[in-house]
């Protein structure tokens, strides 16, 4: 059996593209499937799978990490989902995406998409662990969980071969944990390491964490844009009035074609 897929990246967090319109060619999509797409020898490639669905009169962003496991949400996911469904579903900006968070609304931003990805949720400080070196972190959620360690160097977290160790009880299902500096005013840089995929390029709803922690330790106000850099690229992110995280990046469809994975 052969299935069309598209391969796509922003800020180099990189997604396979599974067009399902009915739902009826991936079925539940299978996990080994997932990892067998996303494996970087065996496969495809890629930190995670965005199976395209109808629902409605909409589309909905199915999400699977590169292990197979479900998130609630992906923001540089959300911008390639949004690229692959205008250029190849003839869809209209602004744009309106179901995920499991809920609604995401998307718009062109020049050359690049802004996604609004709905109102943070900042709750207590917690704690990461790295190779016996621990970090005060605060805990937000942006529909998945985040832990936002501010770090004296990037370097200092080592290379993130394994997940940081995090309070289980705070985050039961895991967590996607960035390690961050200031490189400026409103301008900060972080790596990360994503539940389910490891340490990536870049992650979307991450840099909204991050920007969200940083303009409540600079008392930042509301509509302040930040510039968060990644190891894979640039992302802009501002925190509005009425309590929405905006971000604009890039996203880039690079390749399509068929697999029997
Ligand atoms: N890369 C994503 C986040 C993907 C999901 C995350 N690993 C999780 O399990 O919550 C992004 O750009 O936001």
């Amino acid at each position: 059996m052969s299935y069309p897929f598209l391969k796509g990246h922003g800020t180099e967090n990189d997604f396979v593209v599974l067009p399902d319109p009915d739902g009826s060619v991936h079925g539940d999509l299978p996990a080994e499937r997932v990892r067998a797409l996303c494996d970087r020898r065996a496969g495809l490639g890629a930190d995670g799978v965005l199976r395209a669905v109808r629902r409605g009169d909409g589309w909905f962003m199915d999400y699977r990490n590169s292990d197979g496991s479900v998130s609630e949400m992906c923001g540089n996911g959300i911008r390639v989902f949004a690229r692959y469904l205008h250029e190849r579903e003839g869809e209209d900006f602004p744009m309106q995406v179901q995920t499991r968070d809920g609604v995401k609304t998307l718009e062109r931003a020049g050359d690049e998409l802004t996604a609004d990805m709905g109102r943070p949720e900042v709750f207590g400080d917690t704690k990461v662990t790295v190779l016996g070196t621990t970090w005060a972190a605060r805990h937000v959620s942006m529909g998945n969980p985040h832990a936002v360690a501010f770090v004296d160097d990037l370097a200092d977290a080592g290379p993130l071969l394994q997940a940081p160790e995090h309070d289980e009880a705070i985050f039961p299902d895991g967590v996607n944990v960035e390690f961050v500096v200031r490189r400026g005013e409103h301008h900060v840089a972080m790596r990360v390491h994503e539940r389910g995929a490891g340490e990536t390029r870049s992650c979307g709803t991450g840099a909204c964490a991050v920007a969200v922690v940083a303009a409540l330790a600079d008392d930042a106000p509301r509509g302040t844009a930040y510039r968060v850099d990644v190891p894979g690229g640039t992302l802009s992110v501002v925190w509005t009035e009425d309590d929405r995280v905006l971000m604009t990046g890039p996203a880039v469809l690079v390749a399509e074609g068929v697999t029997d994975l």
